[in-house]
């Protein structure tokens, strides 16, 4: 069976190598005509001119022919070189040798590229040779030289040779992919694999170049001595042609190719003949490569644990994190008043004196307007104008102060230009502002279908549409804000959004309310909503000294939250959710559903002068860090300075929203950038967003709305107690407090003691007030105090207490420090 197999191939071979008779005899046919015409068209050309004069004597036989082949030689080379094709005549002859091959099965030439090459050079040829010869001779025949005229007179002789450069440059681009690096890649190819051989052949060199010189001088001999003999035609004929050595690369000449014979296994023995050997291309094209492509499925590879979370989803579903307060009601929107007066009434009157009175005044200051449009919002209009041609943007800027005088109104700002628009806009206040309810804003589609992950919303933009952002996104919000210019309601608007969107196991609200009445309302959700450390008796913290505990705290549980996503290889809070709820995190090992914090601060500059850097550093860090973990920040000031919105707080705070201050250098430290001095109040403000800053009116939702929903959630069934953030134990500060080494003691070690006993107050801030130090350094001396005995160790909110009563004792004690 194994022998029958491997036997059919060969047989198969073998009978397609038996020609019949007729191939046999055709195919020679067709290689001895080529022989035929190839020494016809050789003798045509060496002794034309003589039998020229003969043709069209064919029968007589009186007269000779020269040629080679006779009479039929001479008709051959008259009808084949002189009537038609010249020297491309000898492709003809070339074309019969590649017939009789292809009828005697010798695949040596690929058809179709053989006949494409030889169809150019039979037009080409004779063409150019017309050109270089100009019809003389018979090297371009009667074709060659008529196109060659022909296309002489339509185009002259500078556009016939440009055809024929252009075309034979065409040709070889195209057939053989000849461009500058090719040519140079292959003749580099060429050269490597020829200097070898060219090497090889170098001794006999200079012998060969004897011999050709003895030959060259001999024909010389022989020409001078025979006048007008036929080697003088054929040195006329036969141009100088410079002669470059040009080898095949893989092979030798067929004398090089040794008879191979291979014996098979069977005992046959094939013969080999090296004639058949196929000239191959080491360098296979690129359209030759077999080019496979394959786009593997993707193979979902499911580990135990993968396998585990299945059969847990599988058995209990999804982790519902809402299942705790499963029947939790969502507030309804009738909690929130209707205010009615929504409507924005657009009174003509009003606009139409505006615009005059803008035009007007811009007139006066030489300021001429192509365009103006008014867009009228619900507490402002804005008046867009577009100036005329010349006229420069700063000399309206500097108008703004002569814009508000004339049009008698407060709250004018000028948007010199308005970004993403070519105009320049003024906002005018309404005389008759429209309310924006919390009610509308709540109950509007935008706000319902919104799939934010904190979603705020603020209120109206100017344009009249309803203004949200993603806390998420903020990531962090700055608030500023003059008194009774709305900054309360906005706090109030913002957690307003997030409970009518959060449900109580998403969102954990951590309230620091200095002023102690502004969240107070808030208490009522604090089995809900809120968040405190587990010892503290109130979710809504009021006092400085429990702020830096709770801001510490914040700080652990951030620290905590980064931990357990960095042990579930999650990113962020979203993904470390998504694969707690799929079961994929066991609860034993620590993984919690984590809800989203929101810190408020409602007072931060009160917070900065108590506490200082007790409250900057935490408050700085969780900016820099929480926001991954789902920590956010809103904090809030009445008084924006520099000392309250430090440069670290400013930087950690991309998101900023501020209501009418007092100076324009409280809106420089809060947007960066003047207009909040000229808001109008009540809610009006400008949002920046890290990018451009927006004017909104806040939506207004009055202290009976918020109780409300206080009530409402409050009254609910909720959580045990409040969400307990970790405990914040002032031994994590002291831990690092080691022995006293008095020769590491700071220089003003014993200033500092001197300052903590006189005044009997062991605090760190006081310390840094004093002696103008910074924290780090105050901390440090502070620690040391501790590790002498001054003072005792970190008591959390309450400063240390004081070991020696009076300045007498603490000389003495020095001075035993100092031995
Ligand atoms: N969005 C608003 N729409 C309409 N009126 C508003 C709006 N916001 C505030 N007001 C008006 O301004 C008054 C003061 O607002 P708010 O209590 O928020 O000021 P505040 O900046 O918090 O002041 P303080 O810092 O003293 O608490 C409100 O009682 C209300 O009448």
């Amino acid at each position: 069976m194994e022998k029958n197999t491997k036997k059919a191939p060969t047989q198969a071979t073998e009978q397609s190598k038996i020609l019949s008779k007729p191939r046999i005899f055709f195919g020679v046919l067709f290689i001895a005509t080529s022989i035929i015409l190839t020494f016809s068209f050789i003798s045509y050309l060496l002794n034309w001119r003589a039998d020229q004069s003969q043709a069209g004597t064919m029968l007589d036989k009186t007269v000779k022919s020269s040629n080679i082949f006779g009479k039929i030689g001479d008709w051959l080379g008259n009808f084949f070189i002189f009537q038609s094709l010249g020297i491309a005549a000898f492709v003809v002859a070339f074309l019969f040798v590649v017939f009789g091959m292809m009828i005697l099965k010798k695949n040596y030439f690929k058809p179709w590229k053989t006949f494409g090459h030889s169809l150019f050079l039979i037009c080409w040829v004779p063409i150019f040779m017309g050109a270089v010869t100009n019809g003389q001779g018979v090297l371009s025949g009667v074709y060659g030289f008529q196109i060659m005229d022909f296309l002489n007179s339509v185009i002259g002789t500078v556009g016939l040779w440009l055809i024929l450069l252009v075309s034979i440059s065409l040709y070889f681009i195209l057939e053989f992919n000849l461009n500058a690096s090719n040519v140079k890649l292959k003749l580099n190819n060429l050269n490597d694999q020829t200097l070898g051989r060219v090497k090889a052949m170098m001794p006999n060199s200079s012998e060969n170049f004897e011999a050709d010189e003895e030959l060259e001088n001999e024909v010389d001999d022989i020409a001078s001595k025979i006048p007008n003999s036929k080697v003088n035609i054929i040195r006329d004929f036969i141009p100088e042609i410079e002669i470059e050595p040009i080898v095949t690369p893989n092979r030798t000449s067929f004398e090089d190719i040794p008879n191979v014979s291979v014996t098979e296994s069977t005992g046959s023995s094939i013969n080999l003949n090296p004639v058949s050997i196929p000239v191959v291309d080491p360098t296979p094209k690129a359209d030759d490569i077999e080019f496979k492509v394959e786009v593997p499925k993707t193979v979902d590879i499911i580990d135990e644990s993968d396998k585990k979370s299945q059969e847990l989803v599988d058995k209990h579903g999804l982790y519902d994190h809402k299942l705790d307060l499963a029947n939790f009601q969502m507030p309804t929107l009738d909690l929130l008043r209707d205010y009615g007066n929504e409507e924005i009434a657009i009174n003509r009157e009003e606009l139409e004196e505006n615009k005059n009175k803008i035009v007007g005044l811009l007139k006066n200051f030489n300021v001429g307007i192509a365009e103006i449009k008014a867009t009228v919002g619900p507490t402002v209009t804005l008046y867009e104008i577009v100036p005329e041609a010349g006229i420069r943007v700063a000399s309206i800027k500097k108008l703004q102060d002569d814009i508000a005088l004339n049009l008698s109104a407060l709250g004018i700002r000028i948007i010199a230009p308005m970004p993403g628009k070519g105009t320049i806009g003024i906002e005018v206040p309404r005389k008759n502002p429209a309310m924006v309810s919390m009610r509308s804003v709540i109950g509007s589609q935008k706000f319902q279908n919104s799939d934010m992950d904190l979603p705020v919303v603020f209120g109206k933009t100017i344009s009249n549409e309803i203004f949200m952002a993603d806390l998420t996104k903020m990531p962090h919000l700055l608030m500023a804000g003059a008194t009774g210019q709305g900054k309360s309601v906005g706090i109030n608007a913002i957690l307003t959004s997030l409970l009518y969107k959060k449900h109580p196991s998403e969102l954990k609200f951590v309230m620091v309310d200095p002023k102690k009445v502004e969240l107070s309302l808030y208490s009522k959700i604090e089995r809900h909503y809120l968040a405190k450390l587990p010892d503290g008796d109130d979710a809504i913290i009021t006092d400085t000294h429990k702020v830096i505990n709770t801001l510490n705290s914040l700080c652990i549980e951030m620290d905590q939250r980064y931990d357990l996503l960095k042990n579930a290889f999650c990113k962020n809070i979203k993904e470390y959710n998504k694969k707690f709820t799929e079961r994929k995190l066991n609860p034993e090992n620590g993984h919690r559903y984590l809800p989203y914090i929101v810190l408020v601060v409602d007072e931060f500059a009160d917070l900065i002068m108590t506490a200082g850097k007790e409250v900057e550093i935490p408050i700085a860090r969780l900016a820099q860090l929480a926001r991954a973990v789902g920590i956010h920040l809103i904090v809030a000031t009445q008084r924006p300075s520099v000392n309250v919105i430090t440069g670290m707080i400013k930087a950690n705070f991309p998101a900023r929203a501020a209501f009418r201050v007092i100076s324009s250098v409280d809106s420089r430290t809060i947007l960066d950038s003047p207009g909040a001095d000229q808001l109008i109040g009540k809610g009006d403000m400008l949002y920046f967003n890290g990018n451009e800053i927006m004017r909104l009116q806040c939506a207004f939702v009055d202290t009976p709305e918020v109780e409300k929903i206080a009530e409402f959630i409050g009254e609910q069934k909720g959580y045990a107690s409040a969400f307990m953030l970790p405990e914040y134990s002032a031994d994590e500060t002291t831990s690092t407090v080691g022995a006293f080494d008095p020769n590491e003691k700071d220089v003003l070690f014993e200033d500092a003691a001197r300052i903590i006993v006189s005044t009997q107050q062991g605090s760190t801030s006081m310390l840094q007030r004093q002696l103008k130090l910074g924290y780090n350094r105050a901390g440090r001396i502070m620690d040391q105090l501790e590790a002498s005995g001054i003072v005792g160790g970190f008591n959390g909110a309450k400063a240390r207490e004081v070991q020696i009563s009076d300045l007498n004792s603490l000389e003495h004690f020095l001075e035993e420090l100092r031995k």
